[in-house]
């Protein structure tokens, strides 16, 4: 058995892999994806030596055309290239989650700045304003009137790349302080944590703390239901807790950063990422 990690900077995350790796003395390389170069028609005898590829780039869209191209030469990959690219776009991810019957927050799609003005104010206030492609809470913005829907718009559409031109809206989730990230592998959710900050943006890029959340059987059933509905795989589904309408489903992430949940629920994410995949492998199941 021999498998490969994909990464251009190995972080944490890639460093407790290589150790579960480690511990099963199953045979790796760490590959840079910075230095690849493909010739698509010309499949690379290299690749073909691995029983699978962990992609952990951290580029989302430099590891989606990885994961492309591998799976194209039939080398199994993970996660596969489609549930990355369900993943990697908040679009595709919440009507993937409305075609299941998931709960999502509240979301409207517009184009044109004054439609989505529109849509804001039947939204109604806060809402939030986020690019379909991103992580870390990057570029988010909650908007609490017309002013600032307003301001928000034009620096969209005067100053924002092609894909700030979509305008994805969502309704502002009176959450308590924290959301719910749950880990996902396979059928089972194998963990949570609860991210809890002050900020309304709750990541833990931006300094949101992390406590263990038990896995009821409830946030187990909609959190594999939710994995499931982007095609399954080592998922991470962030969910939050709305005061009326209950859980609800925000994204899922498809390479997601375990680093900060792995003390506080007591699993050890790594090596049952791992375990996955292998079992997977020996099975001869390539996602
Ligand atoms: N509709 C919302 N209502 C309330 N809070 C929200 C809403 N959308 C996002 N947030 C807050 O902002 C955080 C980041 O949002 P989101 O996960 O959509 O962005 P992201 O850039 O994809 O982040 P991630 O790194 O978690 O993938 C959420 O964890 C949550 O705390």
């Amino acid at each position: 058995m021999r498998l490969a990690i994909l990464t251009s900077r190995v972080r944490v995350e890639e460093k407790l892999l290589v150790e579960a790796l480690r511990q099963r003395a199953i045979e790796f390389d760490l590959i840079d994806d910075g230095e690849l170069l493909f010739d698509l028609a010309q499949p690379q005898e290299r690749w073909h030596k691995y029983d699978a590829v962990l992609c952990r780039s951290v580029s989302q869209s430099r590891g989606l055309a990885v994961l492309h191209v591998l799976e194209h030469w039939g080398i199994p990959v993970f996660n596969s290239a489609a549930v990355t690219a369900l993943c990697n776009d908040k679009l595709l991810t919440t009507l993937a989650l409305l075609r299941a019957g998931l709960p999502v927050p509240r979301t409207m799609l517009a184009f044109d700045a004054e439609r989505a003005l529109e849509g804001i104010e039947s939204i109604g206030y806060p809402a939030v304003l986020k690019p379909v492609t991103g992580s870390w809470g990057r570029l988010l913005a909650r908007v609490n009137d017309r002013d600032a829907a307003e301001a928000v718009l034009e620096h969209q559409e005067t100053l924002g790349s092609y894909q700030h031109h979509i305008h994805y809206i969502q309704q502002h989730v009176d959450k308590p302080n924290r959301d719910i990230r749950a880990f996902v592998i396979g059928n089972q959710t194998i963990c949570a944590i609860y991210r809890t900050s002050a900020h309304w943006v709750t990541n833990t890029a931006r300094g949101a703390v992390t406590d263990n959340c038990p896995v009821t059987p409830e946030l187990d059933s909609l959190c594999s239901r939710a994995a499931q509905a982007v095609g399954g795989g080592i998922l991470a589904v962030d969910v939050f807790e709305d005061p009326e309408q209950g859980l609800l489903v925000n994204e899922i992430n498809g390479t997601m950063e375990f680093r900060n949940s792995i003390a506080p629920t007591g699993v050890n994410i790594p090596q049952e990422m791992i375990e996955y995949v292998l079992s997977n492998v020996r099975e001869g199941i390539a996602l």
